[in-house]
């Protein structure tokens, strides 16, 4: 701890810790035991674990979700003379050997990197050759929350961390609820006495809820407020288009407030957060994007935090529920999706069995969207341990000579693996010294391993004689576990998980209701935030004094209820426009409004009726529109959508047609248990 202390001093230049920082790190240093810490946003998590990084000996690695993030981190650490390094997508090659290199000779300290580069196999090789010391996992809720914006490879760092052995783990996050909290620790074997929080209730801070029928209704609402602040102001929206709904707005009040969003770019989110930070009474009109990573210190925190309610039949409410159910497909999906899964016949590279697919033609054949098709996998790698996700390839490569010269030295090149290459290469017509590439197609004629094509290519762009553009990922799966093969197995593997895709949904829809139920309630909002979050007994009293519960006395006055029953005439008309008979949840989605691939790809999502019912109660949407395609034996009308060459099969009877809820299957595949024993997929320590 005195070196540490030292550290603390010398290269970070602070002259003491903050809230528990120092037991944080003394946990990490002296007991050597794994922690979660709970700070909020500009708390100082980033020290509790650069600090002890530079006092262990070997290397710490980093897990984080964004590339700008990770490189904001190293930057930083760089200019306090701290080696870190980062490995990602943005690197060229040479760039990412010299980082790997790096690590490898031990030089780096700090490595950032994305939960995605634990499927590289080429990254966990470097992995088993050097010794973790302590691994990082920055917005670790990411572990516990599913959502839209869910990266299921986070899934994946707990068992990363038991194959290599890592000597303590991390986990850090500023927004974890105590379930999330829970399911955290539960992962990675944190101790309660590991878990470090600082108290949720900030007595400055006042909560208050109003409803509002509309968004100008709610901008009138707001308008006082922001005329009146004395520092900057942050509006948080739902969704994207909303930051430039609400700014507008706001400008003709003659307010000018900025938007951000994750669709900007790096240029512009980063412009507007300079322009944020340097003001004093900025205003932003932002989505949840906005605020990671912001640093602007505690004390310029807005003292007021409004809620602004809108009944159902308005959009707030309808969109969250759409966020909820987007993820889950029918399960007539689900079983043509599993079928094509079972049914591929593995080619063998390396001496391993590899499947393969291209997520997004899967994501429009079966009308799942890729996010949750990306969830299915990790489930049959993780929970069903039928497969393990390998490096992705891309299988398509433009190619572009750097100059006339280079382009011939490439031509010239009498290597059987460049003869390959260019035997099945297509010359682009219009560019010169250019080609494009589908590396798998070159492989199955060649009889060349397609890694040997793609090396060729790496040393071509290596040498300076090209620039390549790869496309078209593909993602590679090893067999661990032969997937089932008889068709009964088959239908309730995929039935079982159906059943995981609407529990979750389920999960998801209760804590819309209550986020309701917390705006709404008796409860003062600051002690119901608090315990929401964990930290029991936290306002003194049970009352803040300064919410609109504890000022008013009473519940804000909300009955957000749906419609129970769907407009017939609607429900009709749905019915002329969109001509699928097969899948009574698509039908439900078009009337709610929520996309999917199949719905995008029919360009239904751009007709008026799409989202025509945003205010009937979803399930009774499904039924609706069920009884209809039951009329008709679930048959199309005509052709709209023709299921693609491996699920031919399929069929569209009632029992798949995502009414069967409670038809719980048991899947009964022979799942192996012993991981140890299973070859040589489980990375171990040289
Ligand atoms: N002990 C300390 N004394 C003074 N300043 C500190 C201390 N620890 C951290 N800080 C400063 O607090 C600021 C916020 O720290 P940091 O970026 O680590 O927050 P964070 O909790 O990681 O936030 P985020 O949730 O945005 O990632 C930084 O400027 C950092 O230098």
């Amino acid at each position: 701890m005195e070196q540490a202390k030292q550290v603390l001093h010398e290269t970070f230049g602070l002259s003491s810790y903050r809230l528990s920082q120092e037991a944080v790190i003394r946990r990490l240093l002296l007991d050597e035991e794994n922690a979660l810490v709970l700070y909020p946003t500009g708390g100082g998590k980033s020290l509790t674990y650069q600090l002890p990084a530079l006092c262990l000996e070997g290397l710490t690695l980093v897990i984080s979700p964004l590339i700008s993030l990770m490189k904001d981190q190293t930057d930083r650490l760089r200019k306090l003379g701290v080696e870190a390094d980062n490995l990602d997508s943005t690197l060229t090659p040479e760039q990412a050997i010299e980082v790997k290199q790096r690590v490898e000779n031990g030089t780096t300290k700090l490595l950032y990197v994305a939960p995605e580069r634990l499927n590289n196999e080429g990254f966990m090789e470097l992995m088993t050759r050097v010794k973790i010391a302590l691994l990082a996992v920055d917005e670790s809720h990411c572990i516990a929350q599913w959502g839209a914006t869910f990266r299921p490879d986070y899934l994946k760092i707990a068992r990363f961390a038991e194959e290599l052995d890592v000597g303590r783990v991390l986990c850090l996050t500023a927004t974890a609820t105590i379930s999330d909290a829970e399911d955290i620790c539960t992962k990675f074997h944190i101790a309660p006495a590991g878990v470090f929080r600082t108290p949720f209730y900030r007595s400055n801070l006042a909560f208050k809820v109003e409803v509002a029928n509309s968004l100008e209704a709610k901008i009138a609402k707001i308008l006082p407020l922001l005329e009146a602040r004395t520092g900057p102001a942050i509006i948080y929206v739902t969704l994207k288009k909303q930051t430039d709904e609400v700014a507008d707005l706001l400008s003709e009040s003659g307010l000018q407030a900025w938007t951000y969003h994750a669709g900007m770019n790096r240029d512009e989110r980063g412009n507007v957060q300079d322009k944020f930070m340097a003001s004093e009474k900025g205003i932003v009109c932002a989505t949840i994007a906005f605020g990671m990573g912001i640093d602007k210190g505690l004390p310029s925190l807005p003292p007021e935090v409004v809620g602004k309610l809108q009944p159902r039949s308005c959009d707030d409410i309808p969109t969250l529920e759409g966020f909820a159910r987007g993820e889950t497909c029918s399960e007539s999906s689900l079983q043509s999706w599993m079928r094509e899964v079972a049914a591929k016949a593995p080619v063998i590279e390396g001496g391993q069995e590899i499947i393969e697919f291209n997520l997004y033609r899967q994501a429009k054949d079966y009308d799942i969207r890729p996010t949750a098709l990306s969830v299915l996998y990790a489930q049959l790698e993780l929970d069903y341990k039928h497969i393990r996700a390998t490096t992705p390839f891309y299988s398509n490569y433009d190619l572009t000579g750097t100059n006339e010269q280079n382009w011939l030295r490439v031509l010239n090149d009498g290597t059987p693996v460049a003869q390959a290459i260019r035997n099945y290469w297509k010359l682009r017509p219009i560019k010169d010294w250019s080609a494009t590439l589908d590396v798998v197609v070159a492989s199955q004629y060649s009889n060349i391993e397609r890694s040997m094509l793609a090396k060729k290519i790496v040393d071509w762009e290596l040498a300076g004689l090209i620039i390549t553009k790869p496309s078209q990922v593909r993602y590679r799966y090893q067999v661990v576990e032969p997937l089932p093969k008889d068709p009964t197995n088959i239908g309730n593997l995929a039935n079982l998980m159906h059943q995981r895709m609407l529990e979750r949904e389920d999960k998801e829809i209760k804590k819309i209701k209550k986020v309701i139920d917390f705006a709404t309630g008796r409860q003062c909002l600051a002690a119901a935030l608090a315990l929401y979050y964990g930290d029991d007994n936290a306002v003194p009293g049970g009352a803040c004094g300064i919410c609109t519960v504890c000022l008013s006395g009473s519940a804000v006055a909300f009955y957000p209820t749906a419609d129970a029953v769907p407009d017939p005439f609607l429900v009709q008309t749905i019915l002329e426009v969109c001509h699928v008979r097969d899948d009574p949840r698509l039908l439900a989605r078009m009337a709610f409004g929520i996309t999917s691939p199949r719905l995008t790809d029919n360009g239904w999502t751009k007709n008026h009726l799409f989202g025509c019912m945003p205010s009937v109660d979803f399930n009774a949407l499904v039924l609706a529109f069920d009884s209809e395609c039951k009329k008709v034996g679930y048959q199309n009308a005509e052709p709209t959508w023709s299921p693609p060459e491996t699920s031919r099969k399929r069929t569209y009877d009632q029992a798949n047609s995502g009414s069967s809820y409670s038809q719980r299957a048991q899947y009964r595949g022979n799942r192996g248990t012993n991981k140890r024993a299973r070859g040589s997929y489980y990375y171990s320590r040289r």
